[in-house]
């Protein structure tokens, strides 16, 4: 799948958004090393911090059926600037993609920021770091 069909597919991912507090959809369509994409919304709670974002329900939905190796990621919402990502968000999409996957931020005026993992979360801390601690050394 291309770039733009990509980003077609956040904008359709995007109208699932169940946002009754802060009225702010987002969608995310995320794709994968087999050409399939999963898509994801914001999805909010009356208790205002359990808000999952739509990048993460993205990711989240693909790992809990057991695919894990993706190659892009389109995030849109009706910002002024393309959407960026919170930092929760920045942390779970390293965990799971690679620093060179590219990560497509829009809105919905059509502007493109073309970022990658890396550059959204440099230096992120990864699994490697925990495999490579010393153990139980308090
Ligand atoms: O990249 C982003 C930024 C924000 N949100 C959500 C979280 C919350 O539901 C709403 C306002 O922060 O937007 C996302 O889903 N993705
Ligand atoms: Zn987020």
């Amino acid at each position: 799948m291309d770039m733009k069909s990509l980003i077609e597919q956040s904008k359709i991912a995007r109208q699932k958004a169940y946002v009754p507090y802060s009225k702010f959809p987002v969608g995310a369509a995320l794709l994968t090393e087999d050409g399939q994409v999963y898509l994801g919304c914001n999805i909010e709670n009356s208790s205002y911090g359990l808000a999952n974002c739509a990048e993460r329900t993205a990711i989240f939905k693909a790992v809990s059926e057991g695919v894990t190796k993706f190659t892009g990621l389109a995030v849109v919402a009706d910002t002024d600037r393309p959407c960026s990502p919170c930092g929760a968000c920045r942390q779970v999409i390293s965990e799971f993609c690679s620093p060179d996957m590219p990560v497509y931020l829009t809105n919905l005026k059509g502007d493109l920021q073309q970022t990658t993992v890396g550059e959204l979360l440099p230096g992120a801390f990864t699994p490697e770091d925990l495999d490579n601690a010393g153990k139980q050394k308090l």
